[in-house]
């Protein structure tokens, strides 16, 4: 479990990123911090692995304030995935995925063979991890940055903006995998994003964000679009937009699902 107690951060200059942010991220579950650009996703998400520390406030991990630990071993036993993938250039593939299990002391042969495993489970071939970063794909490349975050096997899952980069139908795919990840290995994960359908996919929670990471909303994504909170919620995750504004229509007998364009999108279930 993650709790966050009236953390806040001003960074030098006075950009206040974040003020009085108080949330439990419960352990198992993934929950999704969303908000435009510049509301202090990121900045939230560094306090866990303390490559940002907060100007007040603390954040625990079961129980235990970060600041606490040592900020070295800390971040190696938390899963970090940026957007970029973060992948060293001038290290194979293999090599990347078992760069913190080599550096915490793990033998070269049982790291290696680990990494080609977690390289099967992200959906790769095993044989890319002969290649260096620069000759995958975007997408392959983030799959890659999924397998070094699971190396050393952490409880903590931090994902930024992991699918950012790469275009819409890979990204989806991405989507779908970690979905299947997450079922399969129950990771505690923070998971930021500016896109709310992302959001609500990959989310058990979703936080709405909005400037000093003010709490707009928080609920399981059902929750959120049958009530938003406030206009600005209302907004932020469109939900007045005609895709999202279903009605049950009677066709031979079953009941289709058609949206406010007039879109046939689904059949329900009797
Ligand atoms: N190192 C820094 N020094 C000064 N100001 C910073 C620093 N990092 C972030 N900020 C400021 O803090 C605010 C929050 O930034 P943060 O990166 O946490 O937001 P974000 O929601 O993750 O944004 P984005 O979606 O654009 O990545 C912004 O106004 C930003 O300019």
């Amino acid at each position: 479990m993650i709790e966050f107690e009236h953390v806040s951060k001003e960074y030098p200059g006075g950009a206040i990123a974040v003020a009085e942010f108080s949330c439990v991220v419960p352990s198992h579950r993934t929950v999704v911090l969303v908000g435009s650009s510049g509301s202090g996703k990121t900045t939230l998400l560094r306090m866990v692995n303390r490559m940002v520390d907060p100007t007040s406030g603390r954040v625990l991990i079961d129980g235990e304030d970060v600041r606490e630990r040592d900020p070295v071993e800390l971040r190696r036993s938390i899963g970090y995935v940026m957007q970029h993938g973060g992948l060293l250039p001038h290290r194979t593939v293999l090599d990347n995925v078992a760069a913190v299990p080599l550096l915490t002391g793990a033998p070269r042969r049982a790291a290696r063979s680990a990494a080609a495993g977690l390289l099967e489970r992200v959906g790769l071939d095993p044989a890319l991890g002969r290649r260096y970063p620069s000759q995958l794909s975007g997408g392959q490349q983030q799959r890659v940055g999924v397998a070094r975050a699971l190396a050393a096997d952490p409880n903590i899952l931090l994902m930024d903006e992991p699918f950012g980069a790469v275009d819409p139908i890979v990204r989806r795919e991405l989507q779908r995998e970690l979905l299947q990840l997450q079922s399969d290995l129950g990771k505690t994960i923070v998971f930021v994003t500016h896109d709310v359908e992302e959001a609500f996919l990959v989310g058990d929670e979703v936080v709405v964000l909005e400037a000093g990471a003010g709490i707009a909303q928080r609920g399981a994504p059902a929750e959120i679009l049958a009530h938003p909170a406030n206009e600005f919620v209302r907004d932020f995750v469109g939900a007045d937009r005609a895709e999202r504004r279903l009605h049950a229509v009677d066709m031979d007998g079953r009941t289709v699902a058609v949206d406010g364009e007039g879109r046939t999108v689904g059949v329900l279930e009797p």
